[in-house]
């Protein structure tokens, strides 16, 4: 796992704020995050062993790293300080559940291709190496080609949202991308949705990624499930199971979590959604992150009564 971490004040309101606009919020809860810490917890807590790279800052910030990882059962061994600020993050949860939040990266931008080839050897005992944004391209495009050339997959999800490097994009496996970061790639590369909207575009986005290097594509549709395209043509749905969301922030991560879990366990591109919908279902349902993240059984129990046809075992 590469990155990122960052202190993450999350404030619960009403309604999302509009332009211009002063909300009150009813609550604000301070927890560690970043997205690369959320998904490296959420593999953790799923039984899979995780090692990696988590910058910190010198910044009094800097002191939530030891204990965050060490709550999640993480290697603080992963910690990398550099000088300068920990990232921030702020988010917003309004009574829908439906959530906004900005990241200032701070010391994940500071990550070097340096460190990374440091940290080579653990890439090469790798069963799977994952990335998101939250850090810089270098790092992203070290890491990738160590693991690629060695035939190890990797997965990275480009939140907050920069178009992916042809670097980056020829050492990626599996690209995990929301509706906003599909939409904008799509621009960028196979042209706007047309009237069958980003669902039905998804093909034609995973056939050019497919050229770039990428195999899979999933985009998430948040309460309308998932879109896995393998291969560039091969389309698997993975429908979402209904339940009340309090607080999304944080539903991509689970989601990634599991879907990686179920890949490195082996399991089918089926199972592996399967799992993947259900952490980020069980998620949305519980406030806050680090808590909100399932453990097996609770992903067991869950899909035994919301796929009961497939449940994992
Ligand atoms: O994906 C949600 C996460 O993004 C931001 O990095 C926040 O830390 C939050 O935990």
């Amino acid at each position: 796992m590469l990155g990122s971490f960052v202190a993450a004040g999350t404030f619960r309101v009403d309604r999302l704020p509009r332009p211009g606009e002063s909300l009150r919020a009813s609550a604000i809860a301070w927890e560690p995050g970043g997205k690369g810490f959320n998904v490296a917890a959420g593999l953790r807590r799923l039984g899979i062993a995780v090692d990696g790279l988590i910058p910190i800052g010198t910044d009094h910030l800097a002191a939530l790293a030891e204990p965050a990882l060490r709550r999640m059962g993480l290697p603080t061994s992963m910690i990398r300080p550099h000088p300068g600020s920990t990232g921030i993050g702020v988010g917003f949860v309004g009574t829908d559940g439906e959530n906004c939040l900005a990241v200032h990266p701070g010391a994940n931008l500071l990550l070097s291709r340096e460190t990374v080839r440091s940290a080579a050897a653990g890439i090469l005992s790798s069963a799977m190496v994952l990335a998101q944004f939250e850090i810089g391209d270098d790092p992203v495009a070290e890491a990738f080609a160590i693991a690629r050339g060695a035939g190890i997959p990797t997965l990275l999800n480009p939140s907050p949202f920069r178009l992916p490097s042809d670097e980056i994009l020829a050492a990626t496996t599996i690209l995990v991308l929301n509706e906003t970061e599909a939409e904008a790639l799509l621009g960028r590369l196979a042209g706007p949705a047309g009237t069958g909207g980003l669902r039905a575009a998804a093909e034609g986005l995973a056939r050019a990624l497919h050229a770039r290097g990428v195999e899979v594509l999933v985009i998430t549709f948040g309460a309308a499930g998932a879109r896995i395209v393998l291969g560039g043509s091969t389309i698997l749905d993975q429908r979402a199971y209904q339940v009340t969301a309090v607080d999304t922030l944080g539903a991509g991560d689970a989601f990634t979590a599991g879907l990686a879990a179920g890949f490195v366990a082996g399991r089918h591109w089926d199972a592996s959604g399967r799992i993947a919908a259900a952490c980020g279902a069980l998620m949305v349902t519980r406030h806050g992150v680090l808590d909100g993240l399932p453990d097996p059984a609770e992903v067991g129990d869950f899909l035994r009564i919301h796929a009961p046809e497939a449940a994992m075992s």
